[in-house]
């Protein structure tokens, strides 16, 4: 991992939005909102292209160096599965102590896209279906794992769960289509 501070910014960034998700009506929120309105300048000022961006094209950082799915730390990744943890922070809560129904096939789709990137193919979802088996607890290590369960042609058809020790929390089935030569 290179050392340059985005590993820690991303950290950062996740608590600043779990504090965010979490906090109550407080007296400093115009100092906030100033402070996010100035870096939020200072930022736009180095806008970049995708393929130059640190936000999700760093594969030596965790989460790619974004904070766009739940945290994902993969344990095993090879070209016909994926073993690792997942955290659902507070920013990802629905109701209920239990994680928002939509970032569960958000947390799938990252984990299968590790399968596609492991075998150096171009691939886009075409559908992803969930489960919910049982609610996804917010602030717990879950265990998430993805295989693949058939390859047809450029079609790969994949199938994973997210686990909270002995309990399933969601199951999901997706096909990834690989894309054509050219295919933009
Ligand atoms: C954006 C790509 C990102 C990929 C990763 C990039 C970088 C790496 C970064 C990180 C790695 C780590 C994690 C990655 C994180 C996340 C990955 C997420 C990936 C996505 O989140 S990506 C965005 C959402 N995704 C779309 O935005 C797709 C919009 N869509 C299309 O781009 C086309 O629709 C496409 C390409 C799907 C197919 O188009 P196409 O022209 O290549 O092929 P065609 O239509 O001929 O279909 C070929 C055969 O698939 C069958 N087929 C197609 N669709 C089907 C369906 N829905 N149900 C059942 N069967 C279906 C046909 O029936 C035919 O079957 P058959 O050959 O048997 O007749």
């Amino acid at each position: 991992m290179t050392d340059d501070g985005y590993a820690e910014l991303t950290s950062a960034l996740r608590g600043f939005l779990d504090a965010v998700a979490t906090a109550g009506p407080h007296d400093q929120v115009q100092a906030l909102t100033d402070d996010l309105r100035r870096w939020t300048a200072i930022l736009a000022e180095s806008r970049q292209e995708e393929g130059k961006r640190v936000f999700g094209e760093r594969f030596d950082l965790p989460d790619r160096g974004q904070t766009l799915t739940p945290v994902f730390a993969p344990q095993v990744v090879t070209t016909s599965k994926v073993e690792g943890t997942a955290w659902f922070g507070d920013y990802f809560h629905g109701s209920n102590g239990a994680a928002h129904g939509g970032t569960l096939p958000l947390l799938f789709d990252e984990v299968f896209g590790h399968i596609a990137v492991e075998r150096g193919s171009r691939a886009r979802t075409a559908y992803l279906h969930t489960d919910f088996r049982s609610v996804t607890p917010i602030g717990v290590d879950l265990q998430v794992r993805a295989w693949v369960e058939r390859a047809e042609g450029r079609k790969l058809f994949l199938a994973a769960d997210l686990r909270d020790g002995e309990v399933v929390c969601a199951e999901a089935e997706a096909l990834f289509v690989l894309l054509r030569d050219g295919a933009p």
